[in-house]
C-alpha cells in the first residue's frame, strides 16, 4: 500500500495495491495489519455505504461531537468525488485548515481522516457509491453538521448550488456550533 502525507497533520492518502489479471483486478481494500505496518493504528467498528444519484450532490460538513467522534477511512467505489476534510482540533498546527482530494473508482485512492475533523464530499459524477469505515458507532444524538460553505473555512468546492439534504441546508455556522476537539 502506498501512503501519501497531506497538508493536514495525521490525514493520509492511501493507495492499496491493485493486482490485475486477465479477468480484471483484486485489491485488499483494507487490512489492519498493512495499516499497522505503516504506523496507522485504528480499530474500525462500522462500515458505511452511501449512493448519490446526481452529480453535484454535497454530503457534509459532518462530525460527531465529543466522545462519539469518528475517525474515517473513505473511498469511492463508483464514480468520483471531491472529498474534503477540515482539521478542527484546537492546538493542531493545521487547525481550521482544509484539504480537498479527488477520490475516484479509477484512482483507487482512500483518505484516512482521524477524529476531530469535519468531513464532506461533493459528487463529480452521477451514481456515486461511497464506502467508508468508522472507528466509532453512529450516534444520532451526537451527529452534527456545519454549513458546507462556511465563510470562516472558505472551502473551494467549485460549485455554487450543490444538492444538499434539508438538514444540511439548515446547518449552523461554526460560530453557532458546539464543535470542540483538542489536538
Ligand atoms: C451516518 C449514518 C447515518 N445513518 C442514518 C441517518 C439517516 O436516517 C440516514 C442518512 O444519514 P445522513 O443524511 O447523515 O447521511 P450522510 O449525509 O451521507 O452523512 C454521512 O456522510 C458524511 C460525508 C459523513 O462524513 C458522515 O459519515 C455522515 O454524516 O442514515 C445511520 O443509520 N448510520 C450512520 O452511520
Amino acid at each position: 500500500m502506498n501512503i501519501i502525507k497531506t497538508e493536514l497533520l495525521d490525514v493520509y492518502i492511501l493507495e492499496p495495491k491493485v493486482l490485475g489479471d486477465s479477468r480484471g483486478w483484486f485489491m485488499e481494500s483494507w487490512s489492519k495489519k498493512t495499516m499497522e505496518e505503516v504506523g496507522l493504528n485504528y480499530e474500525f467498528v462500522q462500515d458505511n455505504h452511501s449512493f448519490s444519484a446526481q452529480k453535484g450532490t454535497l454530503r457534509g460538513l459532518h462530525y460527531q461531537k465529543g466522545d462519539a467522534a469518528q475517525a474515517k477511512l473513505v473511498r469511492c467505489a463508483k464514480g468520483a468525488v471531491l472529498d474534503v476534510a477540515v482539521d478542527m482540533r484546537e492546538g493542531s498546527p493545521t487547525y481550521k485548515k482544509w484539504i480537498a482530494v479527488e477520490l475516484t473508482k479509477e484512482n483507487g485512492r482512500q483518505l484516512l481522516i482521524p477524529r476531530g475533523f469535519l468531513h464532506g464530499f461533493l459528487t463529480l459524477t452521477d451514481d456515486v457509491e461511497f464506502l467508508y469505515k468508522a472507528d466509532n458507532y453512529y450516534d444520532l444524538n451526537a451527529d452534527r453538521n456545519i454549513i458546507w460553505n462556511e465563510k470562516e473555512l472558505n472551502i473551494n468546492w467549485g460549485i455554487d448550488n450543490p444538492i444538499v439534504s434539508d438538514r444540511d441546508a439548515k446547518a449552523p455556522h461554526l460560530s453557532d456550533s458546539d464543535i470542540y476537539f483538542k489536538y
